[in-house]
């Protein structure tokens, strides 16, 4: 979970392969309609992500074990999802704004405009202090996160795993 340029995909994708889980993309669960707002610069509202959240609480629901990239920005979105999951675990990508902004203008072709990531840093509900969160430096490198997650993470059964 974070704002967008956190870097969900990409330790998202780490985690998943460190883990033999299959990687859910929360962004292509969003309905055409919040991807064309987002194109055009105009901020989702709590009634844009109803649908998509519910959606992406479904995919959880019906996997034993993934690893999910979702901004979840408040916190009645991760409480959404947490019904959803009895075992679910956030990883809180944690980055200042400015550093959100350089790193979403670094990459002009993707679908959020670096004018929307003031809104991102007004919506977001900051997860301290609620249970089976961890929340590290999104400007470390990515090996270095991973090391953070997997140390974290309870010992899990791996789809890699030989009977
Ligand atoms: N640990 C890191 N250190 C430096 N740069 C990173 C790190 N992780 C990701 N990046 C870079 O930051 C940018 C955003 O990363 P990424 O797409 O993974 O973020 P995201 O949170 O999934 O973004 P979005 O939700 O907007 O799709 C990319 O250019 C990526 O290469
Ligand atoms: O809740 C939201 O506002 C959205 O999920 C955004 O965070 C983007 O989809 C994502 O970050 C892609 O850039």
């Amino acid at each position: 979970m974070g704002v967008a340029g956190c870097g969900k995909s990409t330790l998202g994708q780490a985690v998943a392969d460190g883990l033999g889980w299959p990687l859910v993309e929360g962004d292509d669960f969003h309905p055409p309609r919040n991807i064309e707002k987002m194109k055009s610069g105009v901020a989702l509202t709590d009634a844009d992500r109803r649908e998509w959240l519910q959606a992406l609480a479904q995919e959880l629901a019906s996997r034993p074990h993934a690893v999910m990239t979702c901004s979840a920005l408040r916190r009645v979105y991760r409480d959404q999802l947490r019904e959803a999951s009895s075992g679910l675990r956030f990883v809180f990508l944690d980055l200042t704004e400015a550093q959100a902004r350089e790193r979403v203008a670094r990459r002009p072709a993707h679908l959020f405009p670096p004018t929307l990531v003031a809104s991102q840093f007004a919506t977001l509900e900051r997860p301290d202090g609620e249970d089976g969160v961890l929340r590290v430096d999104a400007t470390l490198s990515t090996g270095e996160l991973l090391g953070q997650v997997l140390r974290w993470m309870p010992p899990v059964p791996s789809s890699k795993a030989t009977p």
